[in-house]
């Protein structure tokens, strides 16, 4: 049996005790102002400096709690080339701290351009990380292309099932002709393409986005998608618990990774209304406790010692 990037995920989770990823969705609206001397608002260019020099002081600050950091792509577009530059740069510095990335992009399109969006998320290139979110509901031309180049360059990927968003289920609830609901038949797919890509581990580099504001829909999707790693986002600020979490795991603690953007990213806000006027040391301590908070709360729930 060969090792896949399931194997990769299963292992860094094990060796820094955390199946924590924290999310980079970089909003100047809520940066402190020592990061933002000297940016010029106006320009594209100098914003996102800023960006990028707030995800490194992030980045220093989770390393030691996270498995991976999830940039979501919007928030770099936004910024055209100079975002993208940033998160380029990004990437590589996460990278260079022996963090997993995964590129939230969301993306998935006629198969010839699924290919071309796959070679620039999970191949070689600077905009590359180690995993991208996938959108599935084009059908299997839109999505094997992410799957082959995965597996060709040993990577891995989310497809979107159930998202955490209160809407979710107008589309991904929808009722089919023998009862099923639409997302139940798509993990059935999935596991048909999971099953066959097991690694040591017994999970497949294809995973599976679950919102944690979902838990009742994740234990149903579990018994349909037994060798998928969920990415499990929706935890904290959108309303998703510790507790919640439990059906997202297997007995050994395995088959989940758990996300958090603003509630770590930002928890700052949280500890005073001065925030804006908060120091670099006072920053960095409230983003590490938060992460090793949330890494904490994640692991008395993973390994099944919350009382209930
Ligand atoms: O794919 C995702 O990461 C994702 C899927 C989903 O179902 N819900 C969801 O919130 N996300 C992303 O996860 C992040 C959530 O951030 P917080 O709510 O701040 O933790 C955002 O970047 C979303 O785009």
């Amino acid at each position: 049996m060969n090792s896949n990037f399931a194997d990769r995920l299963i292992e860094e989770g094990t060796r820094k005790n955390s199946v924590l990823v924290v999310g980079l969705d970089p909003d100047i609206r809520y940066f402190p102002d020592f990061i933002l001397e000297g940016i010029d608002s106006s320009s594209d260019e100098s914003i996102a400096e800023a960006i990028y020099a707030c995800n490194t002081i992030i980045i220093d600050a989770v390393a030691d709690h996270v498995i991976a950091v999830k940039p979501q792509l919007a928030y770099y577009e936004v910024y055209g080339s100079y975002g993208i530059q940033a998160l380029e740069k990004t990437i590589r510095y996460a990278r260079s701290k022996g963090l997993i990335v995964i590129n939230d992009a969301k993306r998935g399109d006629i198969g010839s351009t699924s290919a071309a969006y796959a070679r620039a998320f999970l191949g070689n290139g600077a905009m590359s990380g180690d995993m991208v979110t996938v959108n599935p509901f084009l059908g299997s031309d839109g999505y094997m292309p992410f799957i082959e180049a995965a597996q060709e360059n040993h990577k891995g990927l989310f497809l979107l099932l159930k998202t955490s968003n209160p809407s979710s289920y107008e589309i991904q609830d929808l009722k089919l002709e023998n009862g099923d609901l639409l997302y139940y038949k798509l993990a059935e797919e999935i596991e048909k393409l999971a099953s066959q890509t097991v690694g040591v581990h017994d999970y497949s580099f294809i995973g599976a986005v679950v919102g944690a504001t979902y838990p009742a829909e994740a234990k149903q999707i579990r018994t349909k998608l037994p060798h998928s790693i969920f990415l499990v986002p929706g935890f904290g600020i959108q309303g998703g618990q510790p507790e919640d979490l439990r059906e997202f795991f297997d007995d050994n603690g395995h088959g989940a990774v758990i996300s958090s953007s603003r509630g770590v990213i930002y928890s700052y806000m949280n500890r005073t209304t001065e925030w804006k006027k908060i120091t670099l040391p006072e920053m960095i301590s409230c983003i590490t406790e938060a992460a090793s908070t949330a890494k904490d709360q994640i692991n008395v729930v993973r390994f099944n010692n919350v009382p209930i």
